[in-house]
């Protein structure tokens, strides 16, 4: 039996997250085991109905599960409030208080959607790499910060236990690819990256089976649009990955179908890459792709069960191969479906 803790969240959050769970059933019912989906509020959700973003019963509830799927937070209702209150804090608050330190971000073309690529064919066929974003430290996380009429400022800072662990997990990662990490930061101007650059040599002493090579976050951004098959694994800060994995959203075709696994050593949660996109919440027309391959995610890492996870892509891929587009992934003109179309064409094709 599993247990999961599914948190909608804001804006389309609690549309691809049905889409997630309509997933999550049909595949207990295929192979006969049981899941227990226990709904809990969280950001402006949360805040409209308890006057907490982060409630003790949400974050208690976290922990006490197999994983935790999550939508989106976010939006503007509640961006007026002091940053500490608003839902973008409360999400670096359950990160943080989960310790979840990797978050990873695969960027795979599929084979169907290359059209819809804001970039040539050639260029994106065949990409596939793997992002491992520093999740619960930098800039995101550092003190002090705030403004006042002045002056405005955050501090980015990495401690050497923050920068060894994601380094050790993205090589080992490599390790099962390709072989090759990149590690992106701006060690030119900033003495953090000099450091996490440092760092992250020593730990390649370990594995020098792993190719290691250095890049400028700017020089990485105009890599990945104009060679994104040159990438295997990277490994980065909390904001350039941020920052990072929203382009490689583009080659891919659109925001809506990357996925997350932000692990750490005790807890888990998936989440699509995207946020809650609050110009087209509530009209059906999300793409929920990104939140059901964040399922698969799940059934790999929490649930070890890696066959699961490559039904879940192989149903996404026949339901793109079939035709089937949300809105984001649609060429001009083209026929498109809705959000719970698309999440009933990838149900079908999971089977019975
Ligand atoms: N993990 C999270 O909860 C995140 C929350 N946010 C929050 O979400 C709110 C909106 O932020 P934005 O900057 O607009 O980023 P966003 O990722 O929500 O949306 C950016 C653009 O991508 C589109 N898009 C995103 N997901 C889509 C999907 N599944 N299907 C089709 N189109 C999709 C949106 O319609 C929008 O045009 C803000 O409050 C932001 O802070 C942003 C990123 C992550
Ligand atoms: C509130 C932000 C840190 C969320 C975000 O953009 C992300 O995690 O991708
Ligand atoms: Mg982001």
């Amino acid at each position: 039996m599993y247990k999961i803790v599914s948190i909608p969240g804001d804006g389309i959050g609690p549309e691809v997250v049905a889409g997630a769970v309509s997933v999550l059933k049909q595949l207990s019912k295929k192979h006969g085991f049981d899941v227990v989906i226990e709904e809990h509020p969280f950001g402006g959700a949360s805040y409209d109905l308890h006057g907490e973003m982060l409630t003790s019963a949400t974050l208690e509830a976290c922990k006490k599960c197999d994983a935790v799927l999550l939508g989106a937070v976010g939006g503007p209702k509640w961006e007026k409030l002091p940053h500490e209150h608003k839902p973008e804090a409360a999400l670096l608050k359950i990160r943080k208080e989960l310790e979840l330190f990797a978050n990873l971000r695969p960027a795979k073309v599929y084979d169907a959607l290359i059209d819809a690529s804001s970039l040539k064919a050639e260029v994106v066929q065949g990409t596939d790499f793997l992002v491992f974003r520093e999740l619960t430290g930098g800039i995101y996380f550092g003190q002090p910060r705030g403004f006042d009429e002045n002056r405005g400022w955050n501090t980015m800072v990495y401690e050497r236990y923050e920068v060894e662990r994601i380094a050790r997990l993205s090589f080992e990662a490599a390790r099962k690819r390709k072989g090759k990490v990149i590690s992106i930061d701006k060690a030119n101007v900033l003495e953090v990256s000099q450091f996490w650059r440092n760092v992250v040599h020593e730990i390649h002493r370990e594995y020098a089976d792993v190719e290691l090579s250095d890049m400028y976050v700017d020089n990485a951004a105009m890599q990945i649009v104009r060679n994104p098959k040159q990438f295997d694994v990277i490994v980065t800060s909390n904001l350039f990955g941020d920052i990072l994995s929203d382009i490689a959203g583009m080659i891919t075709g659109s925001l809506g179908m990357l996925p997350s696994a932000s692990i750490g050593t005790t807890y888990a949660l998936y989440e699509p890459i995207h946020g809650s996109a609050p110009d087209i919440a509530g009209r059906n027309i999300a793409n929920p792709i990104a939140t059901i391959a964040s399922v698969a995610m799940m059934f790999e890492h929490s649930l070890n069960k890696p066959a699961i996870a490559r039904e879940i892509e192989a149903a996404i891929e026949a339901t793109l191969a079939a035709g089937l587009r949300t809105a984001d992934i649609a060429a001009p003109g083209e026929k498109t479906v809705s959000t719970t179309e698309m999440t009933e064409a990838i149900v079908r094709h999971l089977g019975a």
